[in-house]
C-alpha cells in the first residue's frame, strides 16, 4: 500500500532566518519538512535498517537509484511489481538521481558523448545507452516523487574549459530531461524534476547555469558539481555564489553532502535538501554519529565504558546500548554492529535537521549554529 496523497507537487517556504529557510515539500507520497537529511536506499534498501526504522528516526524521504536498479532487477521489473515506494514498502516520498554520477564512479568503460552515456554494467559487463530521456523514462517506471535531469558531474579541480563544458552540456540535458519528464505526464502525476545547476568551482559559470536553470519550468534546482573532492571551504564559497541567484520559491538540494558540519553550513547558506552515504556507511564501518562529535567504537577506550552513547536520545540504538558493548560487537564483527550504529547516525542526522527546522521557525538559527558548533567542539568525554 502507498501513501497516496493525490495533492501535486508544490514547496511553501515557511519562514526565513537570515540565508536559512523552513519549508515544507508535498509529493503525491507526503510532506517532506525543508530542510530534510534525505536517507540513501542505494539497492532499494537503507542499508541495515528497516524502512519501519528509517520512519522512526524522522525521515520523510528517501534515495532510490537509477544506476543500480537499472542494472537489477530493472525499472521494468521494478515497474511491474508495482513501482519502488511498493517494492521497498516506504509509502512516503522518493527522490531518485538520474544515474550519470554514478556511471562516472562505478561502471566501466565509460563514453560520454552529446547524445548521453555509454557504459557497461559494473555486475555483468552488459552494455547500456543512458541518455536524458532514458534516464526520466527510469524515475517515471520505479515511481519516483523527485526526479533528476541527466548531467554531467567533473570532479575538482579540473581546466576551467573542461568545466565549462559539462556545465553546457548539462543546460542541453536539462531541456532534454524536461521534454521528457513532460512527455511522459510527470507534473500532471504530481511529480517534480530538478535542475542540476554545474559550474565547478567558477563563479561566473555556476551564475549562468543557475540562470539558465532558472528560465526552465523545474519544480526544483540542485547544486550540483560539489563534493567532489574540493575543500570545505572551496565549496561553501560556491553556495555564497550560487544559492542567491537560484529561483527562492523552489526548493535548493545539493547533492552529496555531507557531514553533520557541512549540514549546518548549507543550511546556513540557504540549502533545503541533503543526501550523503556518511551516515550509513560511517555506522557499518564502527564509527557513531553524535550530539558531542563522533565517536569510533573500535577503539579499546570503550571497553569498559558502560554508558550509552547518548542517553538523551529517543532511538534506542543510541540510548540503551552501552558503548562497551557496541566496541564488543564492532571488534567480533558482528552484523549488529552495523544495523545499532546506521540506526544511531540516521537518527543523529534527523535529530540535527529537526533542531535547524525548530531554530529556522523560532529566528534563533545563529544561536543554534553557535551551541551545536561548542558541542561538537567539546567532543566525546
Ligand atoms: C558524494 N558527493 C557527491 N555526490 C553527488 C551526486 C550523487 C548524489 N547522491 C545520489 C545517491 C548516491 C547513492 C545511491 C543513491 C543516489 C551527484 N549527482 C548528480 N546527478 N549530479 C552531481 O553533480 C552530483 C554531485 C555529487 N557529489
Amino acid at each position: 500500500m502507498t501513501e497516496k496523497t493525490g495533492k501535486t507537487f508544490s514547496f511553501k517556504l515557511i519562514t526565513t532566518d537570515g540565508a536559512a529557510r523552513r519549508g515544507e515539500i508535498t509529493t503525491p507520497h507526503g510532506v517532506v519538512r525543508t530542510p530534510a537529511f534525505m536517507p540513501v536506499g542505494t539497492q532499494a534498501t537503507v542499508k541495515a535498517m528497516y524502512p519501519e526504522q528509517v520512519r522512526e528516526t524522522g525521515a520523510d524521504v528517501v534515495l532510490g537509484n537509477t544506476y543500480h536498479l537499472m542494472l537489477r532487477p530493472t525499472a521494468e521489473r521494478v515497474a511491474r511489481l508495482g513501482g519502488l515506494h511498493t517494492f521497498m514498502n516506504w509509502p512516503h516520498t522518493i527522490l531518485t538521481d538520474s544515474g550519470g554520477f554514478q556511471v562516472m564512479s562505478l561502471a566501466q568503460l565509460r563514453k560520454l558523448d552529446e547524445d548521453g552515456v555509454r557504459f557497461q554494467s559494473h555486475i555483468d559487463g552488459q552494455k547500456y545507452h543512458l541518455t536524458p530521456e532514458r534516464s526520466v523514462e527510469i524515475q517515471g517506471l520505479l515511481g519516483s516523487d523527485i526526479q533528476m535531469q541527466l548531467d554531467e558531474c567533473i570532479k575538482l579541480p579540473s581546466p576551467r574549459e573542461e568545466v565549462q563544458r559539462a556545465m553546457e552540456l548539462s543546460l542541453r540535458w536539462a531541456e532534454r530531461s524536461r521534454n521528457q519528464f513532460e512527455a511522459m505526464g510527470g507534473p500532471g502525476k504530481g511529480q517534480g524534476l530538478y535542475g542540476i545547476v554545474q559550474g565547478g568551482d567558477q563563479p561566473d559559470l555556476r551564475i549562468r547555469s543557475a540562470e539558465e536553470l532558472g528560465k526552465m519550468p523545474f519544480e526544483g534546482y540542485s547544486v550540483g558539481g560539489l563534493a567532489v573532492g574540493e575543500p570545505q571551504d572551496v565549496m561553501l564559497s560556491m553556495l555564497d555564489i550560487t544559492t542567491p541567484v537560484m529561483p527562492v520559491d523552489k526548493p535548493r538540494y545539493l547533492m552529496g553532502v555531507g557531514t553533520p558540519d557541512d549540514l549546518l553550513e548549507s543550511v546556513k547558506r540557504g540549502i533545503d535538501q541533503f543526501d550523503c552515504v556518511m551516515p550509513t556507511r560511517a555506522g557499518r564501518h564502527g564509527l557513531a554519529y553524535t550530539r558531542y562529535g563522533k565517536v569510533n567504537l573500535k577503539n579499546a577506550r570503550h571497553q569498559d565504558d558502560p554508558r550509552p552513547l547518548d542517553e538523551a536520545s529517543t532511538c534506542p540504538a543510541s540510548s540503551v546500548y552501552s558503548r562497551a558493548y557496541l566496541h564488543h560487537l564492532v571488534r567480533a564483527g558482528e552484523g549488529l554492529a552495523g544495523m545499532l550504529l546506521t540506526w544511531n547516525n540516521i537518527a543523529y542526522y534527523q535529530y540535527l535537521m529537526q533542531g535547524m527546522r525548530d531554530a529556522i521557525g523560532a529566528g534563533s538559527f545563529e544561536d543554534f549554529y553557535s551551541k551545536t558548533k561548542e558541542d561538537w567542539a567539546r567532543g566525546d568525554i
